[in-house]
């Protein structure tokens, strides 16, 4: 445990990892805990013995925020529950054809993210503040049709409440001791006001979005006159049924909390890491730039249909920031359902397992110059986000694995093909790139500390019509 301290726990393990190895016992208090940082460990948890790997152990933090597990990311595998959600949400909510229904949202917010930049003086640029609500806006325009009105103030909880839910506070790794609970109350009781705060935003937004009627929306994307949300979506099945299961209030609130937080969160963190390490690195943004540059020539906006499957270095540039920086570096905690062995180590049911993608991913037996954004590399390699090349796992593999990924990955690219296209960057004050802080804030997602600040050169006409 005391190795833990003053440390990002995704660096703690892989120091130790280097000294013990690739599978590794730890106690985190009361907390069984066992490390996975090699691909062939990671491969014998999430495919070999997957549904032993399947749940997810519910801290006090956890469950406080997932409703008591009754949303899609913490509810316990093999309940009806999570396959009838689950099944929703890789089917309907996230499928192919809804991602694309959402094609127009992702041209405009980029378009108005670009506007935004243009328009703000002087030219330098919050990027991450920037990226952050073009984020929150997306998801929140596919999930409910409409931006929040509270979008700020939800923003701000949703800050707190990722960092909370790292699951390394006195709490949840002494979840039986009442000195844990005496000391930590403070943070016990600070959860619990951010959930009720998050909860109150999206059963206002809920709400809302039923006065209007919209449940009422047939909701076939292509004949209804208007696009059908996520949320209608949940309440067309909530009113006529066709699930296993009832979709109550909290199920609702639960499976939309999960969209937000998952959706915004990840895609927001890995933009705003892809345009750390391409200041940093003047050739790759180059290179990035040309290609966009010369695929849209002329053109004052980004339009998607014209950049689909036609960036083939910029998905390169993607790839290597999920490889360095996977915005949840331990993945989702899984349980350990039934004692197993994992490379010839036994593993009590009821371990808690973390991977570590974030270490497999820098690891420098599997990649060469690890350590250094190349996305060369992937050039010549058909390593996708699939979960099939255990070396990279940026959204894990199995079962649980992410449900969101191409989703998140469309709302990447566009984002990035806008500011490439629209903007020349360099850190401000003439520093040298490599001036640029890389460090990482504390949390369930591996964040930027500080903000990312750029001075931003326009360099063709904005599209200023809307
Ligand atoms: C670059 C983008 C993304 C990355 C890297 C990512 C990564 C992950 C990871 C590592 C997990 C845990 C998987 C596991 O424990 O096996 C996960 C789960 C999940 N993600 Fe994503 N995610 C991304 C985008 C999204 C988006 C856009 C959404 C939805 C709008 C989403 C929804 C979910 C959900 C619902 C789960 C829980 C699945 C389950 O427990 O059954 N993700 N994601």
């Amino acid at each position: 445990m005391h190795c833990l301290l003053g440390a990002l726990p995704h660096h703690a393990m892989r120091r130790l990892a280097q000294r013990y190895g690739p599978v590794m016992l730890l106690r985190l208090g009361h907390v069984r805990a066992v490390v996975v940082s090699s691909p062939e460990a990671a491969r014998e948890v999430m495919k070999t013995h997957d549904a032993i790997f399947a749940n997810r152990p519910l801290y006090v933090t956890m469950d406080i925020f997932t409703y008591s597990g009754r949303n899609i990311t913490f509810a316990p595998y093999q309940s009806r529950h999570w396959k009838e959600v689950r099944r929703l949400c890789a089917t309907e909510l996230l499928g192919p054809k809804r991602v694309l229904s959402f094609r127009p949202i992702r041209e405009e917010e980029a378009a108005s993210l670009v506007r935004g930049i243009a328009a703000s003086p002087p030219a330098l640029v919050n990027v991450s503040e920037r990226i952050k609500v073009l984020m929150t806006d997306l998801l929140m325009r596919c999930a409910i049709g409409d931006r929040c009105p509270m979008r700020d103030e939800y923003i701000a909880d949703m800050d707190k409440a990722l960092e909370l839910m790292a699951g390394f506070n006195l709490i949840d790794l002494f979840p039986g001791s009442w000195l844990a609970r005496t000391l930590g109350a403070g943070s016990l009781r600070a959860a619990r006001e951010l959930h009720d705060r998050i909860h109150r935003i999206t059963q206002a937004i809920i709400d809302y979005h039923e006065s209007k009627g919209a449940a009422a929306t047939t909701g076939d994307v292509e004949g209804s006159s208007r696009r059908e949300d996520i949320l209608d979506l949940l309440l067309r099945f909530q009113k006529d049924g066709g699930l296993g299961i009832t979709l109550t209030t909290q199920v609702l609130s639960g499976v939309m909390f999960d969209v937000f937080a998952a959706g915004s969160e990840t895609t927001g963190t890995t933009t705003i890491w892809a345009m750390s390490e391409l200041v940093r690195s003047p050739r790759v943004m180059e290179r990035a730039q040309s290609e966009v540059r010369q695929l849209l020539h002329g053109k004052t906006r980004v339009p998607e249909a014209d950049i689909q499957g036609r960036l083939p270095y910029l998905q390169t540039v993607i790839k290597e920031t999920l490889r360095l920086h996977p915005p949840a570096p331990l993945i989702l905690p899984r349980l350990c359902g039934e004692s197993t062995k994992v490379l010839g180590f036994d593993v009590p049911e009821g371990t808690t397992v973390f991977v570590n993608v974030w270490a497999l991913g820098r690891d420098k037996i599997l990649w060469a110059d690890a350590d250094e954004f190349k996305p060369e590399r992937f050039e010549d390699d058909t390593t996708d986000f699939s979960g099939t090349d255990f070396r990279f796992l940026p959204g894990d593999a199995g079962r649980r694995m992410c449900p969101g990924l191409t989703f998140g990955v469309a709302n990447i690219e566009i984002t990035l093909a806008s500011l490439l296209y629209h903007f020349d960057w360099k850190l401000p004050g003439g520093a040298s790139p490599y001036e640029l802080d890389m460090s990482e804030s504390y949390g369930i997602t591996a964040r930027r500390k500080t903000d990312l600040l750029l001075e931003a050169t326009p360099y063709v006409p904005h599209g200023l019509e809307s």
